[in-house]
C-alpha cells in the first residue's frame, strides 16, 4: 500500500484556449476539473496502475467535499482531516503549443490542532504502508520543519519515505534521512544555491543532497530526462514525447511510476520516465493508465554524459 500525504491539496481547473491574450475575455475550447495536489496525483497514478493507495488530506469547504468526491469516484480511499478553512482551487491555462500558465492559490491556514491532527492520521494509517509519500507546498500554519517531523515519525513506524517538496521544507527534512527526494531542476538548483547548466552539475547537486541526508535523489530535468543518484551510483534516462499537452502532474506520475516499480535502481527510473512522458501527453493533470505507457522508447544509462548541456539550464 502507498500512503500519500498532501498538506495543501487543490481542485485543479484546466482551461484549454487558442492563445493567452492578456486583458481579453478568453473562451475556452475545453475545460476539466481534476482532484489535485502532488500527493493526490501520486495516489491517482498508483490507483490507475492497480495498486492500493490511501490519500491523507486536510479538507474544508465545498472544494474540499468536491475533491473527496472526485477521488472516491476514482476508487481512492481518502483519510480526511476536516479543517475550518477552504480547500483551494488552482487554475491552469493551456495553449495548443504546449505553453501552460498556472495559478496556484495559497490555500487555507491550518491551526496548530489541525496540523497535529494531520500528523496523527498519518501515524494511524501508516501500518502496512510500503511507502509514505509526502508531497507539495506546506499550507500556512505548518512550520517548514513539518515534513522533517513527519519523516522522523514515519521512520520510527518502519515505513520508507519519498518526499517531493522544495525550499526550506525540503532542506529541513534532509537531516531525517528521507529514502527518496524528488526535486525538479529548479528545486535542485535552489537547494544547493547554484545554477545548473550541465548534467554533471545536476549529479553534483544530487550528491550534495545525499550528503545532507537524502538516501536517493530522483531529479526530473524537464525535456532532458531524469536522473537517479543513490548508493549504487548515478543513472540518467530519457523518454521521447510526441506532443506536450500539459506537464501538470507529470513529476507526480513519474514518482508514482518509480515507487510502484520498487522505488530503487534503473528499472524504477525507467518506469518513472515512461510515466512522466505519458503524463505530459494527457490533458490537465490526468494520470496515465498502463495502456498509456510506452516503455519501449525509454533509455537509461549509468554512463551519465556529465558534460551534456541542459536544454533548460537553471540560473
Ligand atoms: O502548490 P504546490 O503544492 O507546490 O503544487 C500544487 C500543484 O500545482 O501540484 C500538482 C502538480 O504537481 C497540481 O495538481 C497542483 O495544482
Amino acid at each position: 500500500m502507498i500512503l500519500t500525504v498532501t498538506p495543501n491539496p487543490s481542485l485543479d481547473r484546466t482551461y484549454e484556449i487558442p492563445a493567452l491574450d492578456r486583458g481579453a475575455v478568453l473562451r475556452a475550447t475545453a475545460d476539466r476539473i481534476d482532484p489535485g495536489g502532488k500527493g493526490v496525483n501520486v495516489s491517482r497514478a498508483v490507483a490507475a496502475a492497480g495498486h492500493r493507495t490511501v490519500a491523507v488530506l486536510p479538507l474544508g469547504g465545498p472544494a474540499g467535499a468536491a475533491l473527496a468526491g472526485l477521488l472516491e469516484a476514482e476508487g481512492i480511499e481518502v483519510a480526511e482531516v476536516a479543517v475550518a478553512g477552504q480547500t483551494r482551487s488552482n487554475i491552469s491555462v493551456a495553449e495548443p503549443d504546449g505553453t501552460l500558465t498556472k495559478i496556484n492559490a495559497t490555500g487555507p491556514e491550518l491551526t496548530a490542532a489541525e496540523s497535529e491532527a494531520l500528523l496523527g492520521v498519518v501515524g494511524e494509517r501508516s501500518a502496512g504502508a510500503d511507502w509514505i509519500v509526502c508531497c507539495g507546498s506546506l499550507p500556512r500554519g505548518l512550520a517548514p520543519e513539518w515534513y522533517a517531523e513527519l519523516v522522523a515519525r514515519a521512520h520510527r513506524a518502519g515505513a520508507r519515505i519519498a518526499l517531493d517538496t522544495s525550499g526550506r521544507s525540503l532542506t529541513a527534512a534532509l537531516r531525517e534521512r528521507p529514502d527518496v527526494v524528488k526535486p525538479n531542476a529548479e528545486e535542485l538548483a535552489q537547494a544547493v544555491g547554484r545554477p545548473l547548466t550541465t548534467l554533471g552539475d545536476a549529479v553534483k547537486a544530487a550528491e550534495e543532497l545525499r550528503a545532507g541526508g537524502a538516501r536517493a535523489v530522483l531529479a526530473s530535468l524537464g525535456a532532458d530526462g531524469q536522473l537517479l543518484v543513490d548508493d549504487e551510483g548515478a543513472y540518467f534516462g530519457s523518454a521521447p514525447v510526441v506532443a506536450v499537452r500539459s506537464n501538470v502532474g507529470a513529476g507526480d506520475a513519474s514518482l508514482a511510476g518509480f515507487l510502484t516499480a520498487g522505488g530503487t535502481g534503473p528499472m524504477a527510473l525507467a518506469a518513472a520516465l515512461a510515466h512522466g512522458a505519458a503524463a505530459v501527453q494527457l490533458p490537465g493533470s490526468q494520470m496515465p493508465a498502463p495502456a498509456d505507457l510506452d516503455t519501449s522508447a525509454v533509455t537509461t544509462t549509468d554512463a551519465v554524459p556529465l558534460n551534456r548541456l541542459l536544454t533548460e539550464p537553471v540560473s
